[in-house]
């Protein structure tokens, strides 16, 4: 009888050993094959059944001595493989998981070291990605695998190095025409912190001197939705598609990565904006240890997390924005976290550049420590009326000091006729003159006569492209250089102010003075991530 029962057992075990061995091929094949999906379930079916009979191997003995020790190896090789397919439809969080409990198992498992480090390295946190593939390296397993743990082990080391120093360059690219893979960035938190700011709510501030072009932070999006539409054409239903699927897209990202969900919950969402937490710069770093301590899930309702997309995505092609070696028809919208934390003035010192998924904000100008980080939302080369029409669209009435400047000024008689004159179409020339004198009247300071000559850029554009008006006005209008340097002072570099300098540089020569002041508003449009001969040949200028 007892012989009958102990083979009954037997016959139990060797059917489960063939349910376990059947389930772990199809779950192989299925990743063999890609269909992830497919095979977290055939993975996630066979990690259960060999839970339970390592659970219930007590009360069912194998006569085998190594079958405990197999099966725990099969466990652990089951949640690498469930690891690396979950991370493969970028369910980080849950890949990651898998990938801790396969180490508690064997703690110097070779495939879960390489997963888990690549895993790191998708989430951008570079030093712990290269601890990782330092130790794969240790084991023996590393020479004859067919991972490429070399290649792995010097991405990790050359993104870490650029996210401690924010030492990018771009200019290979830039030279051999935008062809090729740009460089992979790695984000990039420079010396930068969040405090309440003066214009509305929270915003960035630097902690030092930095110049035109110093790299402020490079950051990924959380999400973007991008498109070619021929002559920039997107019509209404377009842009609702466009849109529809650019939230769920953050949405989903929201729903698998806590950290996504903890970082978009500091965003405002337009309302009570001045009494929202500031919160530590820490938190944005890459590689901060992350508490997964965001629960109230009422937080993120719809509707908040539309208005917190409302007011924080940015369209890549914008007024201070630039995304290098685009289709002209190319239209792009994203969130980038940190990024949202820059308020918009109309004496920004701020711009951006897109370079895949990442954004890097760049100083445009000089600025001081302490100074608050600012873009421009809208174009900035314009009168105020244009500009109150703009902030309108976004939601908010300008606070920046430009606008409180201007606005007093507006009621003066003799200004809103240079307007009017314009309107009616007034020589560029004499309106820049009309200006000068009225500035002078005024008793404006020199620090703010670039703010109006940034409102009047087009009468000052049109009078120093004409060779012929600028001339004729001769010294009764101040130099082009005059007008440039304290337009820039004011509002940064920007390419209309850029592309007029080279355009003379390259018409009348120029000296060492000239071909600096290029560079530098080069280096305000560009960032330090394109170098001099790259700058020159962005700038037309390699043969100068
Ligand atoms: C992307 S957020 C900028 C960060 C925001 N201040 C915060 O505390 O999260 C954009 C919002 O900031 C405010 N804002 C930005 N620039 C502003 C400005 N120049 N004047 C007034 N409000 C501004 C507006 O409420 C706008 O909807």
């Amino acid at each position: 009888m007892r012989e009958e029962a102990q083979q009954q057992d037997q016959l139990a075990m060797a059917t489960a050993e063939e349910q376990l061995q059947q389930l772990r091929s199809k779950a192989a094949e299925l990743l063999l094959r890609e269909e992830w999906q497919e095979s977290v379930q055939a993975y996630s079916h066979f990690i259960t059944l060999c839970q339970s009979h390592i659970s219930n191997f007590p009360q069912n003995p194998n006569p085998d001595p190594d079958h405990l020790p197999k099966l725990r190896k099969s466990l652990c090789l089951a949640l690498s493989n469930r690891a690396e397919a979950r991370s493969r439809l970028r369910d980080f969080a849950e890949a990651l998981r898998d990938c801790d409990r396969a180490l508690e198992i064997e703690r110097a498992h070779f495939k879960t070291l390489v997963c888990k480090g690549k895993i790191l390295l998708n989430l951008n946190r570079y030093s712990m990605a290269l601890d990782y593939f330092r130790t794969a390296q240790l084991d023996p397993q590393a020479n004859g695998s067919s991972v490429d743990l070399d290649g792995y082990l010097q991405k990790s080391k050359k993104l870490e190095l650029m996210s401690r120093t924010g030492a990018f360059d771009l200019s290979e690219w830039v030279v051999n025409g935008f062809r090729g893979k740009p460089l992979e960035p790695a984000e990039y938190i420079g010396a930068v912190q969040i405090k309440k700011s003066e214009i509305r709510g929270r915003g960035l501030f630097v902690t030092k001197n930095i110049d035109a072009g110093t790299l402020v932070l490079v950051t990924k999006a959380v999400a973007t939705e991008r498109g070619i539409f021929p002559g920039q054409n997107l019509d209404e239903n377009t842009q609702l598609v466009m849109w529809k699927n650019f939230t769920e897209k953050v949405m989903d990202s929201m729903a698998k990565c806590s950290r996504i969900r903890d970082l978009i919950s500091t965003l405002s969402s337009g309302e009570d904006e001045n009494e929202l937490e500031v919160p530590e710069i820490n938190r944005f770093m890459p590689e901060a240890e992350h508490n997964g301590g965001y629960h109230n899930e009422n937080e993120h309702d719809a509707s908040r997390m539309l208005s917190i997309l409302d007011v924080n995505s940015l369209v890549e092609d914008a007024i201070s924005s630039k995304v290098l070696g685009k289709n002209n028809d190319y239209y792009g919208v994203g969130l980038w976290v940190l990024a949202s934390f820059i308020n918009h003035s109309c004496v920004p010192n701020a711009r951006r550049m897109h370079v895949g998924d990442y954004v890097m904000v760049h100083a445009s100008r000089d600025v001081k420590a302490g100074e608050e980080i600012t873009f421009a939302y809208f174009d900035v080369l314009s009168p105020l009326e244009k500009r109150n029409e703009s902030s309108k669209t976004w939601g908010f009435r300008c606070n920046c000091k430009r606008c409180k400047f201007e606005e007093k000024l507006y009621s003066r008689e003799d200004l809103r006729e240079i307007e009017m004159g314009l309107e009616r179409g007034m020589d560029a020339g004499a309106a820049v003159y009309k200006l000068e004198e009225g500035m002078r009247r005024w008793m404006v300071k020199e620090r703010e006569k670039g703010y109006l000559r940034a409102s009047f850029w087009e009468a000052c554009s049109q009078a120093y492209y004409s060779e012929k008006s600028a001339k004729g006005w001769g010294r009764r209008i101040p130099p082009m250089e005059t007008v440039v340097d304290s337009v820039v002072e004011a509002v940064g570099s920007d390419e209309r102010v850029l592309k007029m300098v080279a355009e003379k540089l390259k018409g009348r020569g120029g000296g060492m003075v000239e071909m600096e002041r290029a560079m530098k508003l080069g280096r305000g449009v560009y960032g330090k991530v394109v170098k001099k001969q790259a700058m020159k040949t962005l700038l037309g200028l390699g043969i100068l």
